[in-house]
């Protein structure tokens, strides 16, 4: 081993402690304790509101908390993929210079090595302004996943994904976790999705609901009380049907879906 890499230890990446954070006398954050650690994916999810970019903004060090602790581990490699990104159109871009920009030390070569870690090569000599909303997703995950983070922390990396694109990102969430043995930290909406593709999860609404494996916080009544009514079984009753057009048709029988199956999409 050169004496350049750093000693591989266990130790968590983050270990936060009775985190607590208030504004202008609002408690935005009540009592968060979490650790993570490398290869683990840990999924924050809760209403709207709840507090989840809040909580990954103190973690990341963006904000600080009014009470409780955090450690990161010492010289940690962060990567992370902000909820919302601004496009100015007017000022075009390719996805390549974007890879690079702020990110000093990221050669042309290492740009094109991230894009090909989300199958997103085409993409590199597109204008920014121009990507789809999926392509999007795709390239600032692949600008998170740049610097070879230990902890890539990603704030909704579906957002504008349509249902069939979901699982993919998330398969390339995995691949990124096995190719660079990073933790990663996420907040996502998909519940369904979350439940199969991670680790661990934190149900929060200002304070911790309830947390664990998927399987076991699926089955918690907080979680429960909190998302019960988006769990329900997909089911409805058409007295009509629609052609490809979306035009009503006479003739019901040729409405051949399955309105019975539960689907992700419908939440
Ligand atoms: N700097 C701030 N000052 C005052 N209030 C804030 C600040 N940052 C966030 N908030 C408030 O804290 C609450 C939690 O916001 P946050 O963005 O963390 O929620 P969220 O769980 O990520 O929501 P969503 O699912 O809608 O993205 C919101 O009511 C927000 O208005």
């Amino acid at each position: 081993m050169s004496h350049s890499e750093p000693p591989v230890t266990d130790a968590p990446l983050v270990t936060a402690k009775n985190l607590s954070l208030e504004i202008g006398g609002r408690t935005l954050l009540h009592d968060i304790s979490l650790e993570l650690r490398a290869r683990q994916i840990v999924t924050v999810i809760g209403p709207n509101g709840a507090g989840k970019t809040t909580l990954l903004r103190l973690l990341l060090g963006l904000s600080r908390p009014t009470a409780g602790s955090i450690h990161r581990r010492p010289g940690l490699r962060l990567g992370y993929m902000p909820q919302r990104m601004q496009v100015d159109a007017s000022m075009p871009m390719s996805v390549a210079r974007f890879l690079q920009l702020g990110q000093p030390g990221i050669t042309r070569a290492e740009a094109d090595t991230a894009l090909a870690r989300v199958r997103a090569q085409k993409l590199r000599n597109a204008s920014l302004a121009d990507l789809s909303g999926g392509e999007m997703q795709r390239v600032l995950l692949a600008r998170a996943a740049s610097r070879k983070p230990e902890l890539m922390v990603l704030d909704e990396p579906t957002q504008g994904v349509d249902v069939s694109g979901q699982g993919e990102v998330y398969q390339l969430i995995a691949a990124l976790r096995d190719e660079l043995g990073c933790g990663v930290l996420l907040v996502s909406h998909d519940l369904h999705m979350v439940m199969a593709a991670t680790d661990q999860v934190l149900c929060i609404n200002q304070h911790i609901c309830c947390h664990g494996h998927p399987e076991q916080v699926s089955r918690d009544p907080a979680y429960l009380e909190l998302f019960g009514d988006k769990l329900a079984p997909y089911s409805h009753q058409h007295n009509h049907a629609h052609d490809l057009s979306g035009d009503v048709l006479e003739d019901h029988s040729r409405c051949n879906h399955d309105h019975s199956r539960r689907e992700p999409g419908h939440e």
